[in-house]
């Protein structure tokens, strides 16, 4: 019997290894960035941490892209200096940013003299994805053109965690957890209304240790693990790209890459 999908069910792409996964994306990337330029002359994009940044190397030397053209957000960020380890920034600048023409200014990090106080932190992200977003529509959420999200073992993403107070925030754009399961304890995040009001979000998870995790997110939904809620509203559109390492215990139907 064929699979019935309701009208914007995640697409799941599966890829036989990370460097077609790496090319595909930086292909999907790019068309998100033109559909978006064409229409508004900028493309708002917002990348997580972890392993994500060295996905995007298919975008260096890629002439497709119009870096003038990105303002770039972070999903979530530790709440750590500019130049520590565990920066999200700073992994973002050595795989990407240093290899690319981006003028720095449209690259919008947290702001580093607030990293004592979460609370003001969190509020001066805001107040940059307001400066962004609330000029143009009075949309009561940001509508980025594309979120790109990264898959914890325990199901997580960007700093949403399992059973966290924050998987039901409703109102605030951007919040900070003090006692994040993954370390470092302290990082200010997206929280759902900003993904699910995104144009498009795709997850990358690539490799044998996402598969069991994977196959609960995708095939047990009722579970409720945080990247299960990743549930953009229509015309939104999910993506999953994977490898078929991390999709190989999956149920759930894939579709061919295409643009
Ligand atoms: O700050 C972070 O830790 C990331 O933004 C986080 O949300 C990440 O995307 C997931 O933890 C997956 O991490 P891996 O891709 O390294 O598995």
């Amino acid at each position: 019997m064929a699979h019935h999908q309701p009208p914007n069910a995640p697409i799941l792409i599966s890829f036989p290894d990370s460097n077609e996964l790496v090319d595909s994306l930086a292909k999907f990337i790019a068309k998100a960035q033109k559909d978006a330029i064409d229409k508004k002359g900028r493309f708002t994009i917002a990348l997580s941490g972890g392993s994500l940044p060295k996905m995007l190397r298919g975008l260096i030397g890629n002439p497709q892209i119009k870096w003038a053209h990105w303002q770039v957000y972070y999903v979530d960020e530790r709440v750590v200096p500019l130049d520590h380890p565990d920066s999200n920034h700073r992994s973002c600048k050595e795989h990407l940013f240093s290899k690319v023409p981006i003028p720095d200014e449209n690259i919008h990090a947290i702001d580093p003299t607030l990293l004592n106080d979460l609370e003001e932190l969190s509020d001066a992200y805001e107040k940059t994805l307001i400066h962004e977003f609330a000029q143009k529509d009075a949309a009561r959420f940001p509508v980025f053109d594309l979120i790109l999200l990264g898959m914890g073992p325990d199901g997580h993403t960007a700093s949403l965690f399992p059973g966290h107070e924050l998987l039901a925030e409703e109102d605030r754009w951007v919040a900070y957890v003090d006692d994040s399961p993954k370390p470092p304890p302290k990082r200010i995040t997206f929280t759902y209304p900003v993904i699910n009001h995104a144009a498009r979000v795709a997850f990358v998870a690539a490799g044998k240790e996402k598969a069991e995790t994977l196959t609960t997110i995708l095939d047990h939904p009722e579970e409720g693990l945080p990247s299960s809620r990743v549930k953009p509203a229509f015309p939104g559109q999910l993506y999953w790209f994977v490898d078929d390492a991390a999709a190989s215990k999956v149920a759930f139907p894939r579709t061919p890459f295409q643009l």
